[in-house]
């Protein structure tokens, strides 16, 4: 967002505006419990502003419940949190008025038309009058549904939909969007026609955190990425960088040719070098760095570039869509 851009005026904005160097969130030693079960667990992780941190993991990781800690909706059992400066949940109020949270659940008014829905969150944002039907024409365009503004919700397609429930977050320009698994069941054509709508967040200078479990598209749109698994972060950077450090540039499969799976594997791993399982072949991760004359003793494999999915992989032994 450019300081030109009209914004909220909630009463304390300016001030912590102010500091760009705020983080837009703050979490150190979150933990939050259900019973006897720990879902999120001593979870620290810090977001500058202008960042897009795609926060992946695998089911289960605790993903959702640390989005509901963000907006309020649930409460944090020790730890601290603190968006673009607020405390949660003290200072929710604040905090809300200076985000937008996209749900992971379509809750669209269906009975309104496309324009009627990004009305009345207009109000709910509380968007200046006289800014309201720039904002609602922004977001339609953004959504690529200007004209649609007459469209009941329920003849909408199921892209549209989620386009839809995307900009409605960004009617009051947020500093900071939160979307939990934004296209999550959404099939994959459906699924990078939104992201275009992500990467046109980012270019307003928008913090952004996204909840997903698809690695593409953590790979393809965050700056950089926070692997969870159990209830904390275990590995954090840019795609690339975490790509380079754990995966190398080039994996290698190999398909056992005459002997077990299991021998291929453990001679490779002898060498010192990480391997997974894809279906009935053997991956090689850093095989840039095989010896020689461990090839020779190889069968002939398929190469391709490292990415994301092997790092996940290696990291949180689980496999992932
Ligand atoms: N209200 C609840 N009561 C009891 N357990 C819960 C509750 N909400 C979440 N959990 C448990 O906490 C753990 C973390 O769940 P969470 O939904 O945060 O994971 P996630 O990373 O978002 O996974 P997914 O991708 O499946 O949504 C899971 O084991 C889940 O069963």
């Amino acid at each position: 967002m450019t300081s030109s851009e009209p914004g909220l005026h909630t009463p304390d904005r300016a001030a912590a505006s102010a500091a760009a160097d705020v983080p837009a969130l703050h979490l150190r030693g979150v933990v939050k419990r259900f019973g006897s079960f720990t879902a999120v667990d001593g979870l620290d992780l810090e977001v500058p502003q202008g960042v897009v941190l795609g926060l992946l993991g695998p089911n289960g990781a605790g993903k959702s419940t640390t989005m509901k800690m963000l907006t309020a909706q649930s409460m944090a059992d020790e730890g601290e949190i603190r968006i673009l400066g607020h405390e949660i949940p003290a200072e929710s109020k604040w905090a809300r008025a200076r985000m937008g949270v996209v749900p992971q659940h379509d809750n669209l008014d269906e009975e309104l038309t496309v324009e009627q829905n990004l009305r009345m969150f207009s109000f709910l944002y509380r968007v200046p009058r006289t800014r309201r039907r720039e904002a609602i024409a922004r977001a339609m365009r953004i959504a690529q549904l200007s004209d649609r503004g007459d469209t009941v919700v329920e003849d909408l397609s199921g892209g549209m939909r989620r386009r839809l429930l995307i900009v409605r977050a960004l009617l009051h320009r947020p500093e900071l969007v939160l979307m939990d698994e934004p296209t999550v069941g959404l099939d994959p054509q459906v699924r990078q026609d939104l992201w275009g709508v992500i990467d046109a967040l980012r270019q307003e200078g928008a913090t952004v955190l996204m909840s997903t479990h698809y690695i593409e598209e953590a790979e393809r749109l965050s700056d950089e990425v926070a692997l969870m698994a159990a209830g904390r972060i275990i590995e954090r950077g840019t795609p690339t960088d975490l790509v380079a450090k754990y995966a190398g540039t080039t994996v290698e499969e190999y398909l056992p040719d005459g002997e077990g799976i299991d021998a291929l594997e453990g001679r490779i791993r002898n060498h010192g070098f990480t391997t997974r399982r894809t279906g009935t072949t053997v991956s090689v991760l850093r095989a840039e760095e095989l010896p020689q004359s461990l090839r020779d003793l190889l069968p002939v494999p398929l190469r391709r570039a490292s990415n994301l999915e092997d790092v996940f992989v290696t990291l949180t032994g689980e496999n992932v869509e």
